[in-house]
């Protein structure tokens, strides 16, 4: 299983009918009996992140399969549209090339990677690659990881999204991959070692399939953590020794990290791949920009030659022959807020010494930044926009501003960012380089949003926010919650500073208890620093046992819950018990259901919960298991007031009609 993960396999099986009735005589059968509806077991496991799979008794592989597809992961997925693609006509000797290597069954090599730096163009290709390798009939699955994207972003999915793919796209392999998820659901909670093995090499290597089939893997740099990158490398490289009927061809595109380029140098990997190194190509640029400023005349009317040739080669030779800085440019030109032709003068008047790929870019960066109206109150929601992943309604409420402010103050970094029309997407970076740009002070001066300065500043407005009223609609949206998981690892990461202190003791605890929360991280971040006063260390101390207590109930041996009790002479109150219940019906990360359903306020939940700590806190503690907690025969009716307080909550949810196109997360 992967580290961390938590998962709850319910197994629901069908209903049974119920007996016939007996005939009397020579008359006719009696009514049958009362059937039994369908039964529901669980298994849950402890860990971090929560996955929870449904296995309907007679359900078919491929639908259980289906359930943890990161859909967002392919290559002509809605959710991610639209995905760069290659323009016309270019980048095509190297396409012709990964096209031709895919396709050569004699090759010796069954990996290819495709490295590149920050905007050369990767993800365009592979875009590209995909669609040319599906019409082609080879292509077989692809994945494009997304930096801290819930599920691109990471490689819990990876493997069995792929097996997925190559379930629908290679027809002999359909019924095997079914039939080993069908055999046995909890492959999909596996390690990746296990997942590769079972899903995709042990069907590859009993049947047989003529075409060669292409795996393509996009962004490995962007997946979760430098181990698991690697492990996915050792995990495809150990596929290559064995013999299949099926000949895989596995293209994997990545900036060229050293953490990848060891995996890929080591002798584990010398004789079977190849190396591709994304190029600049001046040629390629060119042409793109002359057709794209040949559309733009032609929608904006232009009549006039424009832009002349010498501007054109000016502008390619900036582009140091990356597509980045050339994308970038259209896409501030292309604004239909402004005129075309004003727009390319303010490129052409930034500064133009620099000859560098990247300085370039930084130019332009500056330029588009300078060109915007009030820089002074854009610069903290940049600062925002880097460290978070936030909807402008957020921003707005993050900074006190009036509702729509954020659109207007980006209104003019449209060619750099996506802020997207609804209040419930996250605004992004076209291009994570402009990201880059902003955080480091020697490319981006005083619009940089890394230095201490700024970043202290976003710390007190995320706090004074943490402090405030959780509002429940407000908390609902994704932003939000990332704000609210996010804010502890922000905030760690900053030096300790004591005007911090106050503004820390003062937050609302419904922002605190996440399942992503790192307590133990702020914990250890206080005692780092002698003057933090000693009752804000005591309050997150407490915090940290709330937190955990979930754990140890699930970590615990069991034993029964009067055991429990007597052993320690304590008679539980009614509001513990009541406590106790909820905490094991909704989990422990949960804790603001269990205030809100409860009706406590957080010091009350708080006196109850650490009330149990000398107790706990004793050596061999047994503690009675959640099972135990829930199935108790000697204090069963705080079971029965949760259940009924949660029914009546379900009840009152159901009757208040949803607010209409509002998309919850
Ligand atoms: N051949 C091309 N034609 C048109 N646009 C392109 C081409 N190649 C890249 N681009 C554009 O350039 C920008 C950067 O490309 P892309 O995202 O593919 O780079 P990358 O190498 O994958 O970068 P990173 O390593 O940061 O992920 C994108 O906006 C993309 O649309």
């Amino acid at each position: 299983m992967f580290p961390d993960v938590q998962a709850m396999n319910n197994y629901i099986n069908g209903g049974r009918g119920g007996v016939g009735g007996e005939g009397s005589g020579g008359g006719t059968g009696g009514a049958g009996g009362h059937g039994m509806g369908p039964s529901l077991n669980f298994d849950i496991r402890s860990g971090g992140d929560f996955t929870i799979t449904n296995v309907e008794h007679g359900e078919r592989g491929i639908d259980i399969l289906h359930r943890t597809v990161a859909s967002a992961a392919i290559h002509d997925s809605a959710e991610s549209y639209p995905q760069p693609r290659c323009h016309p006509e270019t980048r095509t000797k190297m396409l012709e090339g990964l096209h031709k290597w895919a396709l050569d069954t004699d090759s010796k090599t069954a990996v290819l990677w495709m490295h590149g730096p920050a905007g050369a163009g990767k993800s365009a290709m592979m875009q590209t690659l995909a669609h040319q390798l599906k019409d082609a009939g080879i292509l077989g699955a692809s994945f494009f990881f997304k930096r801290d994207h819930a599920t691109c972003g990471n490689a819990k999915t990876l493997f069995s999204t792929i097996a997925y793919q190559l379930a629908l796209s290679v027809l002999c392999l359909r019924t095997p991959i079914s039939q080993i998820v069908e055999n046995d659901p909890s492959i999909l909670l596996r390690s990746i070692e296990t997942q590769i093995q079972k899903l995709i090499f042990e069907p590859c290597r009993s049947h047989q399939n003529d075409d060669p089939v292409a795996i393509l893997i996009d962004g490995l740099d962007e997946c979760e953590g430098h181990e698991i990158q690697r492990k996915i490398l050792r995990a495809i490289r150990n596929s290559c020794s064995s013999k299949h009927l099926i000949s895989l061809r596995f293209i994997v595109a990545s900036r060229p990290e050293p953490h990848i380029r060891e995996v890929f140098d080591s002798p584990f990997y010398s004789d079977v791949h190849r190396t591709l190194n994304v190029e600049q190509s001046f040629d390629d640029v060119h042409k793109y920009l002359c057709d794209e400023f040949s559309r733009i005349r032609t929608t904006e009317y232009i009549s006039t030659p424009w832009p002349s040739s010498n501007v054109l080669n000016e502008l390619v030779r900036r582009s140091s022959g990356y597509f980045i800085y050339a994308s970038t440019i259209i896409k501030f030109i292309d604004d239909k807020n402004y005129r075309p032709m004003e727009r390319l003068e303010i490129i052409q008047n930034g500064n133009k010494t620099d000859s560098e790929a990247f300085d370039a870019l930084d130019q332009l960066y500056m330029t588009i930044l300078c060109s915007t109206p009030r820089q002074s109150e854009l610069i903290p929601i940049l600062c925002a926009i880097v460290n978070f992943d936030l909807t402008a309604p957020t921003i707005d409420q993050l900074f006190g501003l009036a509702d729509g402010e954020t659109r207007v103050l980006l209104r003019g970094l449209q060619s750099v960012l996506h802020v997207p029309s609804n209040d419930y997407d996250e605004i992004s970076s076209h291009h994570a380089s402009f990201l880059d740009f902003l955080d480091n002070p020697n490319r981006s001066k005083e619009f940089c949003v890394g230095s201490l300065h700024r970043r202290m500043e976003l710390a007190r407005s995320v706090l004074t926010l943490c402090a405030g009223h959780y509002r429940e609609i407000w908390a609902l949206s994704f932003s939000s919650l990332t704000l609210a998981r996010r804010w502890v690892s922000f905030i760690i990461s900053l030096p300790p500073s004591p005007e911090l202190w106050p503004l820390i003791g003062r937050m609302n605890p419904d922002y605190i208890f996440h399942p992503d929360s790192d307590l133990e991280g702020m914990l250890t971040w206080l005692r780092r620093i002698p003057s933090v006063p000693r009752g804000l260390i005591h309050l997150w101390k407490d915090y940290e046992y709330m937190y955990s207590f979930g754990d140890m109930i699930s970590g615990s041996c069991g034993v029964q819950q009067e055991t429990f009790f007597q052993r320690w002479h304590m008679f539980p109150s009614p509001k513990l018990l009541q406590v106790l219940a909820s905490i094991a019906v909704v989990g422990h990360p949960k804790l603001s259901l269990t205030h809100t359903l409860l009706d406590l306020t957080w010091d009350e939940l708080r006196n109850i919960i650490c009330s149990l700590r000398p107790l706990t806190a004793r050596p061999l503690t047994a503690l009675p298991t959640l099972h135990q907690w829930v199935s108790s025969e000697f204090y069963p009716w705080p079971f029965r007031d949760v259940a009924l307080v949660y029914i009546r909550r379900m009840v009152r949810n159901l009757a208040t009609p949803k607010k209409a196109n509002r998309k919850f997360r």
